[in-house]
């Protein structure tokens, strides 16, 4: 794939440092023609094969295709892509609203109304990648950001597709790359992986004091609902808690399934009276 060959700050004032990752930078920027403001990805291509800096170009062209393959509300928006001599620009939407790990941890007790709010915007997100045999690969909290910080009830976004992968018709894939403590068991076990992969990574009951015991953690699927946290937790969301933590990825509930869960979708009146009494603890 060809991406603009013009200088990305001919048509973009460069502004502040907003995050870095094992990627590059992502600054914001502003369309000198708009005045709009954007997300700059600043990705460092490496030269040749040898050089240890810097990512591949054919890595580049995936992150680039699948982003232009999910346009949805839920999921950040690619707007356009400039290179120069070693260096790639994806020109993103700006999420501003921050990581909605920070907006939920500054709350004392989250309602399990906005709980369920939240998860089913990113289910949606989730359900519309994976319906197009794309996964994720590196779900976690910091990936999935809020929309702005000023409306009361902001979109999720989900963002940074660095290692996200398309899925060709009967194709094997493994891979090893993501974050421990948000890694799915048939990842760490390097078996054949699938979109299901995305589901078990945004929860993270394993935490260990390492990365090997959270790994070890993981594999054991050992987790329990400490009645700290879980007191006021209503049965249908430990329910929800229960069919994701599976470590069979075939029995795994998948997106879809997650999105017709009485714990999100309600059937009864008593259902939903029950889940709005309940809250999630957020405080040790
Ligand atoms: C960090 C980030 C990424 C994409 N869009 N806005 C902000």
């Amino acid at each position: 794939a060809v991406f603009k060959p013009e200088n990305v700050e001919d048509l973009y004032e460069i502004g502040e440092v907003l995050g870095s990752g094992h990627f590059g930078q992502v600054r914001q920027v502003r369309e000198r023609a708009s005045g709009k403001c954007w997300a700059g990805k600043f990705l460092k291509i490496r030269k040749n094969s040898c050089s240890r800096l810097g990512l591949d170009r054919s890595s580049v062209e995936q992150e680039v295709e699948i982003l232009q393959a999910v346009q949805h509300p839920n999921i950040v928006i690619l707007k356009d892509v400039f290179e120069s001599r070693a260096e790639v620009v994806l020109i993103l939407e700006l999420v501003s609203g921050g990581e909605l790990f920070d907006f939920i941890a500054q709350k004392d007790n989250l309602l399990e109304s906005e709980a369920i709010e939240f998860m089913k915007q990113i289910l949606q997100g989730l359900s519309f990648m994976h319906s197009k045999n794309i996964a994720h690969f590196d779900l976690k909290p910091e990936n999935v950001m809020l929309s702005d910080n000023v409306s009361p009830h902001p979109n999720i976004k989900l963002i940074d597709f660095g290692l996200a992968h398309l899925f060709h018709q009967g194709e094997e894939y493994r891979s090893t790359s993501g974050t421990p403590q948000y890694i799915a068991p048939e990842v760490i076990n390097n078996e054949p992986l699938s979109t299901a992969a995305d589901i078990l990574s945004g929860l993270s009951p394993f935490q260990g004091d390492t990365n090997e015991d959270t790994l070890k953690n993981v594999i054991a699927m050992n987790y329990e609902f400490h009645a700290q946290y879980f007191s006021t937790t209503s049965s249908m969301a430990k329910d929800f808690i229960q069919k994701l933590l599976v470590k069979n990825p075939n029995e795994r509930m998948t997106a879809e399934e997650c999105l017709l869960h009485p714990w999100i979708k309600p059937i009864t009146r008593k259902q939903v009276a029950n889940r709005n009494r309940s809250s999630i603890n957020m405080k040790s």
